[in-house]
């Protein structure tokens, strides 16, 4: 079998500029099928109807606009359905809303079916490439499709067959001249526009989705790399597959690829139906396509009135040059065109055929589709995202290996500072600062990693969305591959500072110190991760973090001593919820009990370490400093809890929330147009409706 596929890649050979010619799969679906031990189980293909389909946004001025009316299509198993319009006219936010994946402000209303049912699409039913490549800059091509088919085959399917159907995709997408490249990130060059999102692509294809979804997918590709990429892509959707694709200025060869084109502008359907068709439909509505012009190209400027404005100033300029002309775009503005076709659409058989089609296939109850997206086991996600997650923080300078250079830079600092701080009487204060210096600020540098942690949450967001793998997996492979490099960086510099300014002799209070440094700086990095997830912005990201750091470092006892803190809110709870307190609490004791400290005076008696504890630092001496420490552990897993539950809360509930603000928000407007109305129909209404104070001529604007 494993011959039979590489037979099989070897038979497509790559054009010139690397794809593969004819755009079709190097892995036919019966040899896919038979690689991955996957069976056809009855019916799976995708039969998605919208009907009615609208889209409100709420603006922030609190107006609400809408950005898709009406929209009535489909899309049927082996065909490519491609959407055209100018930019901005609803193809992403038909995309997003097709695929449940509107914005938090977009409100939808109408119906979508998937084979007849009302299905949720994102987390793996369907499989969505979106305009932005959100990639591990550190991976090379071949790895970063690699890591994607492990955390999605089947486990049982050999690694070698695995490796051949990644290179299949690889020749598939023309990306083997790239394949050991890295994708690149801020330090590193890495592959071209264009390949990033062949890349990303390949990615989704790889596991063959029953819909696939993309937003332009041909965005940044040379005119031959975007004709191959569309005919794959065609090549897909004929074997039973269904594609729905938004495409910016189609060449006349990448057109003729389409089954059905579905034309918005300014979020109208202009017109819907087979592609073939649309140039017969521009004749009929009036506006022919010129015998040497792409019918894309025509098509387009038929229906972008972005330029009317300065359409009209050229023509003041050359009026001769467009009276002599009889193209009909000449003598009528294009939001008059894009009027009437899409009027003429609205009266036209293509408009009732859709509608009739539509109704057809909504009434076929189908196989409800599962979230297909991974089959690999949850030990094989886990094992996977920890592996790649370890190789991007080993790569990425920014990640770790910056920090451990400050790391080791500053604790040399505080070493040299506090240099054999003895036990003299001074040295007793400043043995506490040294700690709270530790544990406060050496700890809070860990926010440094936060915009290598957004990064990750991006790839994360797009994975999870097309359903690669579970929320619990990536917190397990986040939370182990980081382990190996802040023990590093803890043991080094807690080492550094521990021996320069002599702490507490003794292997178990060394042990101590970089065990609580370790905690300290890993709950942090909870935190941040946790932030992260809420807060996807660098700068909003470290702002909120810091903030919260500062407040801890507040009540952690040191800036003010624990019996001298506010009760209310400040010491109960948060003292308690402070990492900060329990690690400097811990670490005071570590180092202070069990020392005799020199007098204020050489006549003085020697000051036992528990006495400073109990009366200057005000600790509790009965509490072990195990117990301590065992709190900062706890915390780390607590913190790893919720960052797992803002996950899921954010997948599970804020949609549902989101949905219910906007329904409200929606409706709030559409109640305060119907008063108004009406007020305007009956004047002895006005007087409830309209503000005394507001002036008869801004009367509507104040409703
Ligand atoms: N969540 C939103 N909030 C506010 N406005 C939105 C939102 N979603 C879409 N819009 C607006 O709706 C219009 C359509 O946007 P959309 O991104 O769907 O266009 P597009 O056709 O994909 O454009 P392009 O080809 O440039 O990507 C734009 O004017 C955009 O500003």
């Amino acid at each position: 079998m494993k011959n039979a596929v590489m037979a099989e890649i070897e038979a497509s050979k790559p054009s010139s500029n690397g794809l593969v010619a004819g755009g079709l799969s190097p892995l036919s679906e019966t040899l896919w099928r038979e690689k991955t031990n996957t069976e056809l189980l009855g019916d799976v293909s995708a039969r998605l109807t919208w009907k009615d389909l609208t889209v409100t946004v709420a603006l922030g001025n609190g107006e609400t606009q809408c950005v898709l009316e009406g929209l009535t299509g489909y899309a049927e198993p082996g065909s490519f359905t491609a959407l055209m319009g100018p930019s901005g006219s609803g193809k992403s936010t038909l995309l997003d809303a097709l695929s449940s994946r509107l914005a938090s402000n977009a409100f939808l209303s109408g119906v979508t079916l998937l084979n007849g049912r009302k299905t949720k699409l994102a987390f793996g039913t369907a499989a969505y490439v979106t305009q932005d490549d959100n990639l591990i800059g550190t991976l090379t091509v071949r790895e970063t499709i690699m890591y994607s088919a492990r955390l999605r085959l089947p486990d049982k399917m050999e690694r070698e067959s695995k490796r051949a159907l990644v290179e299949g995709t690889i020749v598939e997408m023309g990306l083997q001249d790239c394949a050991d490249t890295v994708i690149g990130n801020w330090h590193l060059r890495g592959i071209s526009g264009g390949e990033k999102r062949r890349v990303s692509i390949a990615i989704e294809i790889l596991m063959r989705p029953r819909l696939l979804f993309l937003d332009e997918p041909t965005s940044g590709l040379d005119s031959a790399s975007a004709f191959f990429v569309t005919q794959t892509l065609r090549g897909l959707s004929r074997d039973g597959r269904t594609v729905i694709a938004s495409i910016h200025q189609p060449s006349s060869e990448v057109f003729e690829l389409f089954d059905q084109l579905y034309l918005l502008s300014g979020g109208k359907t202009v017109y819907f139906g087979k592609a073939s068709k649309a140039y017969e439909f521009f004749s009929e509505a009036g506006f022919p396509c010129p015998s040497l012009r792409n019918p894309s190209d025509h098509f387009l400027r038929c229906i972008n009135s972005d330029f009317d404005k300065v359409k009209a100033t050229l023509k003041g300029s050359m009026k001769a040059r467009f009276e002599r002309s009889d193209d009909p775009l000449e003598k009528m503005t294009t939001s008059e065109a894009t009027r009437r076709l899409t009027e003429y659409y609205r009266r036209s058989q293509y408009y009732y055929t859709a509608r009739e089609k539509v109704d057809e296939i909504s009434r076929v109850k189908g196989t409800i589709l599962d979230p297909g997206g991974s089959q690999a086991s949850f030990f094989m996600q886990s094992y996977v995202l920890t592996k790649r997650s370890f190789v991007n923080m080993s790569r990425d300078f920014g990640y770790y290996w910056l920090r451990l250079v400050i790391y080791l830079v500053v604790t040399v600092c505080i070493g040299t500072i506090y240099l054999n701080v003895g036990t003299a009487y001074s040295s007793i204060l400043a043995r506490g600062a040294c700690a709270s210096f530790v544990f406060g600020f050496v700890t809070f540098m860990s926010i440094g990693g936060f915009p290598s942690f957004v990064e990750d949450m991006k790839v994360f967001q797009r994975e999870r969305l097309n359903g690669h793998y579970g929320v619990l997996a990536f917190v397990i492979g986040n939370t182990v591959s980081a382990m190996p490099f802040l023990i590093l960086i803890t043991f080094l510099s807690g080492t550094i500072c521990y021996f320069m300014v002599r702490l507490h002799p003794g292997i178990i209070h060394y042990l101590f110190f970089v065990l609580c440094l370790y905690a300290s700086v890993t709950v942090v990095e909870s935190l941040m991760m946790a932030i992260a997830s809420v807060v996807p912005n660098f700068l909003m990201g470290i702002i909120i973090g810091a903030g919260i750091q500062g407040i801890f470092m507040l009540v952690s006892g040191y800036f003010r001593l624990p019996k001298d803190i506010p009760k209310p809110v400040w010491r109960y709870p948060m003292s308690y919820i402070s990492f900060h307190y329990w690690a400097l609490q811990g670490q005071y004791q570590n180092d202070l009990s069990g020392l005799l400290f020199d007098g204020q005076s050489p006549y003085d008696f020697k000051i036992p370490g528990d006495y400073i504890l109990e009366q200057v630092f005000q600790i509790d001496v009965h509490r072990s400093k195990w117990w301590d420490l065992s709190v900062l552990f706890s915390m780390i897993i607590i913190y790893r809890i919720i960052f797992f539950i803002t996950i899921k809360i954010s997948e599970d509930f804020a949609p549902w929330i989101r949905g219910y603000i906007a329904r409200r928000r929606l409706q709030k407007k559409q109640n305060l147009k119907a008063s108004a109305e009406l007020a305007n129909r009956t004047p002895s209404l006005r007087a409830y409706v309209v503000p005394p104070i507001a002036s008869q001529s801004n009367s509507s604007e104040t409703v």
